[in-house]
């Protein structure tokens, strides 16, 4: 039989951290929710809404906003980590010393660290080992869980407790959390998508059709199964909500960060252009740069990572790229636009 989860932690200011932390205090589970910036914890204190992030969403009254960390993590039983892949690691570095026994971490963050490849759970346990982890993923727009609108998540930890305990914790009328085991697909899973709904941003600014949209999501299917069971991962994970549900959502939506900086990058914007207009993180752009180097140590084949790296990083016609990837022919256009880029000219 569980134990009721009675207080809880999230840790990240951001719309998703919000998001999860009204659904806690909705549930009745004291939670503090720590972050950096005093002013936006004030509203949500006193106008309980997230002005910087989730604006227009009324917040449960319930929830208490921090900028004290110890504050936020003494007693929490479940501490939530909902901060963007590059800052994932110092973060917890810095509540480590407040951690006591029995306290169990959760990731959200959609990402990965560059140095050894890390997802954010390996994160998680190389930094507090002894406890608990598991990562929270799936097609979560955090505007429409804020908006209530109904949503299916996946909690993915070896702990089955822990499985059992978030399920509690998080679940209500509009969010059902399933379970799995497959931590590490899950989570890679939920880095992958981002890659994709950049591609789909650009296909979508080029004008492409509703034919081309359905082939890109389901190649990108393909191809981020193919990486991922190569490095171990379930292949029914990609088949559930972490795998193709978030594909879907995250490719098919202007409301996805990542859809949105490829979509601008679509309409002619540079990457830097399209990620300071978005002022928000978009995991995808750095995933992308990791995925591209293993899959080339690897020798896995994407050719959709391939081509979506050459129009990031190496500038070349996204135009041309498709071509290539619908003919099969390498031009020597992209392959010497990759080369150069290597080389850093
Ligand atoms: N927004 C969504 O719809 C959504 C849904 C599911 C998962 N996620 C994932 O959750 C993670 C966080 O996303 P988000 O949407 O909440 O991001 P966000 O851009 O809305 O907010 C990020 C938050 O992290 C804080 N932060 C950044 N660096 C920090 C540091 N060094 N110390 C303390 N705080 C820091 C920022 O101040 C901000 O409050 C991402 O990996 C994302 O992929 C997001
Ligand atoms: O806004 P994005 O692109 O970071 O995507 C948000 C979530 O990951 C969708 O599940």
């Amino acid at each position: 039989m569980s134990v009721k989860v009675k207080q809880a932690a999230v840790i990240g200011g951001g719309s998703f951290g919000t998001a999860i932390a009204s659904i806690l205090a909705a549930n009745g589970i004291a939670t503090q929710q720590w972050m950096r910036n005093d002013v936006v914890a004030t509203a949500i204190n006193e106008q309980h809404e997230n002005p910087q992030y989730l604006p227009d969403v009324k917040l449960d009254p319930r929830l208490h906003a921090t900028t004290d960390l110890a504050k936020a993590i003494t007693g929490a039983e479940l501490i939530f980590v909902s901060v963007p892949s590059k800052s994932f690691r110092s973060v917890v570095q810095q509540l480590k010393p407040f951690l006591v026994e029995g306290q169990s971490l959760i990731s959200t963050t959609k990402g990965i660290e560059p140095d050894g490849f890390n997802l954010m759970s390996q994160v998680l346990m190389d930094e507090c080992p002894g406890h608990s982890v598991a990562v929270l993923s799936g097609p979560n727009l955090a505007k429409e869980i804020g908006r209530k609108q109904l949503t299916a998540t996946v909690v993915a930890s070896s702990d089955g407790a822990l499985r059992i305990a978030v399920q509690e914790s998080l679940g209500c009328e509009y969010f059902r959390v399933y379970a799995s085991d497959d931590m590490f697909g899950v989570e890679l899973s939920g880095a992958l998508k981002n890659i994709y709904a950049i591609v789909s941003g650009f296909i979508a600014a080029l004008g492409m059709g509703e034919n081309t949209k359905s082939m890109i999501i389901t190649r990108s299917l393909a191809e981020m199964s193919r990486f991922a069971v190569a490095l171990g991962a379930n292949p029914l994970t990609f088949l559930g909500l972490a795998g193709v549900g978030d594909l879907v959502v995250t490719c098919m939506s202007p409301m996805s960060r990542n859809y949105r900086v490829g979509y601008a990058i679509g309409e002619g914007r540079t990457l830097d252009e399209a990620v300071a207009e978005l002022g928000e993180v978009a995991e995808g752009v750095n995933t992308l740069r990791y995925i591209n180097a293993q899959s080339e140590e690897l020798g896995i084949y994407m050719p959709l990572v391939k081509g979506a790296y050459a129009v990031l990083f190496a500038h070349v016609d996204p135009r041309l790229v498709a071509k290539e990837l619908m003919t099969g022919e390498n031009t020597s256009d992209v392959e010497f636009a990759l080369a150069k880029s290597e080389i850093g000219e």
